[in-house]
Parts: structure tokens; C-alpha cells; sequence
């Protein structure tokens, strides 16, 4: 369930009165410690004793040797299997949390407070957790849903535009696999500021909420919301690899751009949509310089993706703008103009 807070944190802690924890762990960075555990501690109201579990920010944490810290400290402190986890910040928290929380003791329950526009309207909804594994996204993980997911947006007013473009980013997914009204009214936004994407929130987290209850453990239409992360996740790998990692949200918009090109050499789109997908795209997001990643490398990571079956790469592509397939392959050939095209927009 998904919860709007107001202002006075009254439905979390009612939340918290309901149940019978044991004892509450808080799990942040060092971000949203700063700005986003002191709104949480003003106004949550509980007997429960409380502790602070603090990583640093960034993907780079999102991996076995944190989630090992955190499972150790969970034991040092005794943490029960009527314990709740609290996951207060980003995606990199969420999932890391989710996952944690999901495997300590086979399982303790945890809620999500998302923090970053992309973990509100995505990453703290439908119960993917998970850790990168040799910086291969997202590869070890758990399909665990929160109890609950509170969403207070007035967290955003502290985030940076860059993290703010990197949420926009899974929100354009969204209308474009989804919802063609949602794709027209976010391209409307010219000047990208929390008071211009707040609105709009609802709409994705609607979006992403309907598609998990129709297929939660993505055997079948959960796939379109992979739709650009096919190729984003493989260029977030290499970035990461080579330690100089890229939001998610950049991949995912890099990502869509290759893969609505893709649709169109597939056939599945027109040239007219394809145009009309990446040139919007290109309004808010930088070209990312990919001219370091081979073909080669690119494709050694495609062929790792968690989508494929029988060594065939299954792609998730949009078929309009608001529909999308899944389970498409392409050509190796097509796969390769894709990146290909990618690469000459940096002349264009
Ligand atoms: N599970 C899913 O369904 C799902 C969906 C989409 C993305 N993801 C994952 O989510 C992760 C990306 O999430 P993200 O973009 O939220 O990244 P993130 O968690 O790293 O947060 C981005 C940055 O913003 C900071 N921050 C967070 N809240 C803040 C605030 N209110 N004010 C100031 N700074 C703040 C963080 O400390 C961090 O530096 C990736 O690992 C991606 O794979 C998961
Ligand atoms: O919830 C989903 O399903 C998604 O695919 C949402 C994506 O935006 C998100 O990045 C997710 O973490 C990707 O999952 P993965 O299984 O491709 O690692
Ligand atoms: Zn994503």
C-alpha cells in the first residue's frame, strides 16, 4: 500500500502504533541522514527504541560486502524476526534495504520512505531488492513487497537537478510503455524543477503500481518496465566498472534512446515515433559519451541480462508510444545500428 504522508507523519504512525514491532532499524546514506532522518525523527511518534543505520551514497555501496555489514550489525544488535527495517532514501537504499531485510533471519518486514524522485515513483514499488554483483546490475536479489510505502514528496526540495532528470527519466518510461496522455503532459515540462514533476507523480507511481499487480514476478508484462534498460543497464555496468559510474536514470534515458531506434528498425514503430521519442529524450538529458565501450564489451553484458532465455536476448521495446513489447529479438545486427546511431548523435 502506498501512502501519501501529511505533514504531520500521521499515517505512519499509526502505522507504527498498529503493529508490534520489536524494535526499529533506520537505514540511510549519508545524504539522506542529513536531510531526510531529521524531517523523519521531527514527527514520528513511537515508544519502539530505534537505531541508525548508516551507509555511504552511491551504486558503488549497492553490493554483498554492505549487505554483509548490515546483516552483521542486524545480529550484533540482536535484530528479531519482529524487528522492522525502515529504508529512508533512494533506490540504492530501497533495494539494498529490501533485500537485507528480505534474507535476515529468511525474512524481518520493512517499509520503504523514498526520498529521490526515481525511488518514488519506481524503485520503492513492486518488491524488486537486490544487489549488483561484479558490477552486473541488480543481479542477486528478492521479489519481497514492503508492508508499506509512505511517500512524502517534500523530500525532493533538498535533492540535486541531476538526481531529479535521473527519476525523470523512469517517469518518461512510464508514459511511454504505458500511458501515451502521461508521455504528452511530461513533455509539456520545459524547465525541470520539483514544482513541475510533483504533479505528475501520482500518475507514474499508478503506472508502475498497475503493471506489478498484473504480473509481480515478471514472467510476463512486468517486463515492459525494463523497456531502455536493456542497453542503460549494460552501459551503467561498464561505467561502474570502470569506476566512474552514471546514474540509473542517465542509462535508462541513454537506454530508451537506442532502443526506441531499435523498435524502429524492428518494425514496430514508425520513424515519425522513434524521432519524436528520442528527440524529446535529448531535451533533458546530455549525450553520454560511450566512445570507450566496445561493441563487444557492450554485448558480452547484454548477454548476461536477467531477461534472456535459451542465450537469446529479449528485449523490451515500445510498440507506440504508451505500448510496449517484450520478449522481442532482434538482430545482432540491428542491435549493433542501435548503438551505432547512438554514437553519431554526438556529431548531429
Ligand atoms: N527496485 C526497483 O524497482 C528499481 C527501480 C528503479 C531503479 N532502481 C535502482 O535504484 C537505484 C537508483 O536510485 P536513486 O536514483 O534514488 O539513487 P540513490 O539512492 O543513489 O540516490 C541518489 C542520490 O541522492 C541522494 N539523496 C537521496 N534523497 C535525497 C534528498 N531528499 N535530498 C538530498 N539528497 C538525497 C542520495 O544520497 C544519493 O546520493 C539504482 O540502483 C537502480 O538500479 C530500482
Ligand atoms: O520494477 C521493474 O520490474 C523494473 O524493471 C523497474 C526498473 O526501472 C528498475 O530499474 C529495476 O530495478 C530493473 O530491474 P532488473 O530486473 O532489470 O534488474
Ligand atoms: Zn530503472
Amino acid at each position: 500500500m502506498i501512502t501519501i504522508l501529511n505533514d504531520d507523519f500521521s499515517q505512519l504512525n499509526n502505522f507504527l502504533h498498529e503493529k508490534s514491532f520489536s524494535k526499529i532499524f533506520i537505514l540511510v546514506d549519508e545524504n539522506t541522514h542529513e536531510y531526510c532522518l531529521p524531517v523523519l525523527l521531527g514527527n514520528m511518534e513511537t515508544n519502539l527504541n530505534f537505531e541508525i543505520l548508516e551507509i555511504e551514497a552511491g551504486e558503488e555501496m549497492k553490493n554483498i560486502q554492505t549487505a554483509n555489514q548490515l546483516w552483521e550489525i542486524l545480529t550484533e544488535m540482536q535484530a528479531d524476526r519482529k524487528a522492522l527495517v525502515i529504508n529512508l532514501g533512494g533506490g540504492v537504499i530501497t533495494d539494498m534495504g529490501g533485500f537485507v531485510a528480505s534474507t535476515y533471519k529468511r525474512g524481518v518486514q520493512f517499509i520503504n520512505i523514498p526520498t529521490t524522485l526515481l525511488s518514488m515513483c519506481d524503485a520503492s514499488i513492486g518488491g524488486k531488492t537486490g544487489i549488483d554483483l561484479m558490477h552486473y546490475k541488480n543481479m542477486v536479489g528478492t521479489f519481497a513487497f514492503p508492508e508499506q510505502i509512505f511517500i512524502y514528496p517534500k523530500f525532493l526540495e533538498t535533492l540535486p537537478f541531476k538526481e531529479l532528470r535521473s527519476g525523470f527519466a523512469e517517469m518518461l518510461k512510464h508514459g511511454l510503455i504505458a500511458d501515451k496522455a502521461h508521455w504528452e503532459s511530461l513533455i509539456q515540462v520545459h524547465k525541470l524543477d520539483v514544482e513541475a514533476v510533483v504533479p505528475h507523480i501520482q500518475t507514474s507511481m499508478d503506472i508502475k503500481q498497475d503493471v506489478v499487480e498484473k504480473d509481480f514476478h515478471e514472467r510476463n508484462i512486468r517486463k515492459t518496465l525494463n523497456f531502455g534498460h536493456t542497453i542503460g543497464h549494460s552501459i551503467e555496468s561498464l561505467c561502474l566498472s570502470q569506476g566512474n559510474p552514471i546514474l540509473h536514470g542517465e542509462a535508462v534515458a541513454m537506454g530508451m534512446i537506442c532502443e526506441a531506434h531499435l523498435a524502429y528498425l524492428e518494425d514496430l514503430i514508425t520513424q515519425q515515433d522513434a524521432d519524436g521519442i528520442i528527440e524529446n529524450i535529448q531535451r533533458y538529458y546530455p549525450y553520454l559519451d560511450i566512445s570507450d565501450f566496445t561493441d563487444e564489451s557492450i554485448t558480452a553484458l547484454l548477454l548476461n541480462d536477467k531477461k534472456n532465455t535459451d542465450s537469446k536476448i529479449n528485449f523490451s521495446l515500445v510498440s507506440g508510444i504508451g505500448s510496449c513489447t517484450y520478449d522481442h529479438q532482434c538482430s545482432q545486427e540491428n542491435i549493433l545500428k542501435s548503438l551505432d546511431f547512438y554514437r553519431k548523435l554526438n556529431n548531429a
